[in-house]
């Protein structure tokens, strides 16, 4: 079954994903699967691993054919287009990258390719915080240095979406951070971002929809704010007690094996507490509330420590990009 919620019209501009199908060997790797990237939105691309992201972004961005089904930019097959790098960057496998050529040679062959001015490489290095290594081999980068390299690359051409598989892979959480508020900079700019991942709590509090995808087969589409607000979870020394204060101030508790949930806030909890003399052992907003939609909907199998619990990630996201200058 297919979860849509929130709007799900086809949109008549997007980069669109319709009924891409392709198998490997026989098994179905992506399955039918439907969406649409719109301008100005980042759009969450979930799913537990070997579920078919990568193998559905590939065909997206025109690296890999359909058995059947299309990739459509902006009205026009993605196939059509001579140098989609202008309208659509994409960043698929950061160590896709020649080892030997240095950053700067690297940033310079795509701005070629896009006949673009090396000066627009050298703002985006400047931007991603490489410009330091400029000069250093691609292959003595380390993961996270290679993905911003990536991500400069695919947006040096301020294409219209971006297609991004998994660029969070090998940041640090200042980096996750980094990343994560340029590409809102970069939709409320009015960019399409598709960014997949199989780890929710990267995306849950970035992404304006987000798409499940489970056995290569389209299972959620969603927008992230209707599947509702967050719950404060709170464990005390005495949880009968603390439903019972709750409750008492108009707060409906729930007692669970985690603990007590409510709706009501973490700080009002807390003054609850206070109040009626019980010693609170946790008290934390749980940002879980994606991760028990998509695992309600999927089998289960998201690379999630403790099975609900994503990874958390500072909500507010650090301007600069640091300079790394060791690998
Ligand atoms: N080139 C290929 N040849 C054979 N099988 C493939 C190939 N690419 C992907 N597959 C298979 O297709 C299925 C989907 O893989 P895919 O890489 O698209 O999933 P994914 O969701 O991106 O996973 P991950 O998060 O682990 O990268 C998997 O069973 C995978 O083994």
């Amino acid at each position: 079954m297919r979860v849509q919620v929130g709007s799900e019209s086809p949109a008549s501009v997007g980069l669109v994903a319709h009924g891409l199908t392709k198998s490997y060997g026989g098994r179905l790797a992506a399955d039918d699967v439907s969406f649409t990237v719109r301008g100005g939105e980042i759009t969450g691309f979930l799913g537990p691993n070997g579920s078919g992201k990568s193998t559905t972004m590939r065909m997206l961005v025109g690296l890999s054919r359909p058995d059947r089904g299309q990739a459509i930019l902006d009205g026009t097959p993605v196939a059509a287009y001579h140098n989609p790098g202008l309208r659509l960057g994409a960043l698929l496998d950061a160590s896709a990258v020649h080892d030997g050529r240095s950053v700067r040679e690297t940033m310079s062959i795509a701005t070629q390719t896009m006949g673009l001015a090396r000066s627009t490489g050298d703002e985006w290095l400047s931007r991603v915080g490489l410009s330091s290594v400029a000069r250093r081999r691609a292959g003595a980068l380390s993961l996270g240095m290679r993905q911003r390299l990536g991500l400069a690359i695919a947006c040096v051409g301020s294409p219209r979406y971006l297609v991004l598989d998994e660029p969070m892979n090998g940041l640090d959480t200042e980096g996750i951070g980094w990343v994560k508020s340029l590409l809102r900079l970069i939709a409320d700019d009015g960019a399409g971002v598709l960014i997949s991942t199989h780890l929710i709590g990267e995306i849950e509090d970035l992404a304006d929809r987000v798409v499940v995808i489970d056995r290569g087969r389209v299972v959620v589409e969603a927008d992230p704010r209707a599947l509702g607000a967050p719950l404060t979870v709170v464990r005390s020394a005495d949880d009968v007690a603390l439903v019972r204060a709750l409750e008492a101030a108009g707060c409906p508790a729930t007692t669970t094996p985690h603990g007590v949930t409510t709706a009501a806030a973490p700080d009002l909890v807390g003054r609850v507490a206070l109040s009626a003399a019980v010693a609170l052992v946790e008290l934390r907003e749980e940002r879980a509330r994606l991760a028990s939609f998509v695992l309600d909907n999927t089998r289960g199998e998201f690379a999630a420590p403790d099975g609900l619990e994503p990874v958390g990630i500072p909500s507010t996201a650090p301007a600069p990009a640091p300079e790394r200058t060791s690998s």
